[in-house]
C-alpha cells in the first residue's frame, strides 16, 4: 500500500495558489525528498497531511486514511516535525519526551531518544533555554517516539550545523532500515541527495518533476561536462567539436592544460572521436555530473 497518496490537491489563499493540482504517490519504505524554494508550497502540503489545512480540491491520504475525514487514523501513523513547531519553555527535554512516550503509549527510554538526536546532555535543562537547533532536535526526537510508519519532516536540517545535519541523515537511514517511510522537505538540494530514493520538485505550487536524482540528472541532459586533458587543441578543432549534435559548448582551459565540453551523455563518445581524428593527443578525460544546484535551476526556471 502507498504510504502517501495525493490526488489533484489544490489550495488557494486569496490570489495566491499555494498548491496547484498536485498528484503524488510515495511508496511504503521510501525516503522521499520534497524540494522547492521558499514559498513553493511545501509546508502547505504537509499541513494538508496533518489536517491543519483543508484543500480546496482533491484529497490526500496516509496509508489509505483520508487526511481530512479520517485525520485521527492518518495522524496515528505519522511522526511529525512540523514547520512551526513549539516547545514548552518550562518543561525539560526529558519531560517533553516522557510526554510523547505517554501519549503514544510507547515503550522506549527517554534518554535513548535524546541520545539519538544528540541532546542527551541537555536532558534536564528547560526547553525555554534551548537554541533553535536543540529545540528542533527535541521535536524530532518526539516524532521518533513510537516508531511511526511514516516520518514527515518539514525542513529538518534548517538551524542545524554540519554535525547536526549528519546526525539527521543517520536518523533517516536508521528509520528507513527499520522499514519506515520518510517524507522530508528541504530547499537545499545537497541535503537530500545523500539519503533520498526519490525527489519531487515543487515550484509555485506545482509539482514540476518527480524522479530519482539520477533520473533527474539524465533528463536535464546537456549539463554533463567533459574535462579532457590534451597536449594541445587548435580553435578550429574546438569549433568542429561544437558543431556536433548534442554539444553545447567547447572551450580551451590553458591553465589546466585541457579542453572543457558541455554535452549530452550520448555525445561524449563523438567528442572524443572528433578530437582523436583531428590529431589531438588525449591524455586523460573525466566527466563531471550536473550539480544538483544546476538541476534545480533548470527545473524551477523552466516552470511557469
Ligand atoms: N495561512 C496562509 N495565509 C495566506 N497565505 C499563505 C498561508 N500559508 C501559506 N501561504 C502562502 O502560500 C505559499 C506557499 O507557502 P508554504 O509555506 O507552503 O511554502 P514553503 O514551500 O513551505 O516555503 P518555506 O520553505 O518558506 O516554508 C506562499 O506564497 C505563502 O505565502
Amino acid at each position: 500500500m502507498a504510504a502517501i497518496t495525493v490526488e489533484n490537491v489544490s489550495k488557494r489563499y486569496g490570489t495566491v495558489t499555494a498548491l496547484d493540482r498536485v498528484d503524488l504517490t510515495v511508496d511504503e519504505g521510501e525516503v522521499f525528498g520534497f524540494l522547492g524554494p521558499n514559498g513553493a508550497g511545501k509546508s502547505t502540503l504537509i499541513n494538508v497531511f496533518l489536517d491543519f489545512v483543508q484543500p480546496d480540491d482533491g484529497r490526500a491520504a496516509i496509508f489509505g486514511h483520508d487526511c481530512q475525514s479520517e485525520s485521527v487514523e492518518a495522524k496515528s501513523r505519522m511522526g511529525v516535525l512540523p514547520d512551526g513547531y513549539t516547545v514548552y519553555d518550562r518543561l525539560t527535554g526529558r519531560q517533553h519526551v516522557e510526554y510523547a512516550i505517554e501519549a503514544k503509549e510507547a515503550d522506549v527510554e527517554p534518554m535513548a531518544v535524546l541520545d539519538r538526536v544528540g541532546i542527551r546532555d541537555a536532558a534536564d535543562q528547560r526547553a525555554g533555554g534551548y537554541s533553535k537547533g536543540m529545540a528542533q532536535r527535541l521535536v524530532l526526537g518526539m516524532a521518533l517516539v513510537g516508531e511511526p510508519d511514516l516520518l514527515v519532516l518539514d525542513e529538518p536540517t534548517s538551524g542545524l550545523d554540519p554535525h547536526g545535519i549528519k546526525q539527521i541523515r543517520t536518523v533517516i537511514r536508521e528509520e528507513r532500515e527499520r522499514g519506515a517511510t520518510v517524507f522530508f522537505s528541504s530547499h537545499i538540494l545537497e541535503q537530500v541527495e545523500a539519503v533520498c530514493d526519490r525527489v519531487g520538485i515543487l515550484y509555485d505550487g506545482e509539482l514540476v518533476a518527480t524522479d530519482t536524482i539520477e533520473g533527474l540528472r539524465q533528463s536535464v541532459g546537456g549539463t554533463t561536462k567533459l574535462l579532457i586533458t590534451v597536449d594541445r587543441a587548435e580553435a578550429g578543432v574546438l569549433e568542429r567539436v561544437e558543431s556536433l549534435a548534442g554539444v553545447e559548448r567547447a572551450w580551451p582551459n590553458p591553465e589546466a592544460n585541457r579542453v572543457e565540453v558541455t554535452c549530452s551523455n550520448d555525445a561524449k563518445m563523438d567528442v572524443l572521436i572528433t578530437l582523436n581524428e583531428a590529431g589531438v593527443d588525449i591524455e586523460n578525460f573525466r566527466t563531471e555530473e550536473a550539480s544538483l544546484e544546476e538541476m534545480f535551476v533548470e527545473y524551477t526556471s523552466g516552470a511557469s
